[in-house]
């Protein structure tokens, strides 16, 4: 059974079709990355599969279960994380607090943050894994406001996977990120590869191409190709819709 399952999909916005019959199969553990010139859609895509946008028609379905009618929340709860948007750092905050509230939101009351020591060392067991994952755990201590910009998207990162979600939607991920922020970020992300199902969303197709097990060209709202790095890479269609816009990498 495919993780994520897209059929069908349509929205417009007025008379503008942003995504035009978009059909679409995820696996699991691939990371599959939507890649696109600006303006293609990608964005509207991914806020549809998080729920932050009704379709106007066709089926998104998560593990078998039709999720299209279904509000973000629950989205969350049955294992759909969209990174940088679902969180909201606290900057006053140290690193681990903040991702022990996202691990405490997933677990919802049935733990309680303060009173009870037991609870908190779990939260923080689990705070300290996504930490982890997110390479940042040796920042746990700091406040969220000490952070530099590349630190602070694996703290989004690290709140992201505290939800401990199949499905991970990156929205540009490294938007921002240069240099070895940039290099530490897809390392993290390679890491990950294999543990969790991942749609991502990003211009650095240096990163796409080093992350990515499939990639779907999206244009003017329409899937174009999907294939492995090699065979979109050596598409036609897909290299002459890239002419003049981002640069694909040869
Ligand atoms: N809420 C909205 N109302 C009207 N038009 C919108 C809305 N959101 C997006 N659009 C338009 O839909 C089209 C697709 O936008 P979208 O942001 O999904 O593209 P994108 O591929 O993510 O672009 P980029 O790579 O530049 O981020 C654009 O023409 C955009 O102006």
């Amino acid at each position: 059974m495919s993780r994520l399952e897209i059929t069908q999909l349509n929205k417009s916005f007025g008379a503008l079709k942003v995504t035009d019959d978009v059909s679409l199969n995820v696996e699991p553990g691939e990371v599959h990355a939507i890649i696109g010139p600006n303006g293609a859609g990608k964005t509207t895509l991914i806020a549809q599969l998080s729920g932050e946008l009704r379709p106007d028609s066709g089926r998104i379905v998560l593990d078998g279960r039709d999720i299209t009618q279904t509000s973000m929340p629950e989205r969350v709860h049955l294992g759909l994380a969209r990174s940088f948007q679902i969180t909201q750092v606290l900057p006053s905050f140290t690193v681990l607090d903040n991702v022990a509230l996202a691990v405490q939101a997933r677990q919802g009351s049935s733990y309680r943050f303060f009173g009870n020591v037991a609870s908190e060392e779990a939260l923080n067991a689990a705070a300290m894994r996504a930490l982890r994952d997110a390479g940042l755990e040796d920042r746990a201590g700091a406040r969220a406001s000490a952070l530099s910009h590349g630190e602070h998207r694996r703290l989004e990162l690290a709140c992201a996977l505290a939800t401990e979600p199949q499905l991970l939607l990156l929205d540009e991920p490294l938007a921002g990120v240069g240099g070895e922020d940039a290099e530490a970020f897809i390392a993290r992300l390679r890491a990950l590869r294999g543990r969790l199902t991942m749609v991502l969303i990003e211009h650095d197709m240096d990163a796409v191409f080093a992350l990515a097990t499939r990639l779907s060209v999206l244009v003017y709202g329409r899937i174009i190709a999907t294939g492995t790095p090699e065979e979109v890479r050596s598409d036609p269609a897909v290299r002459a819709a890239y002419l003049g816009e981002e640069e694909m990498p040869a």
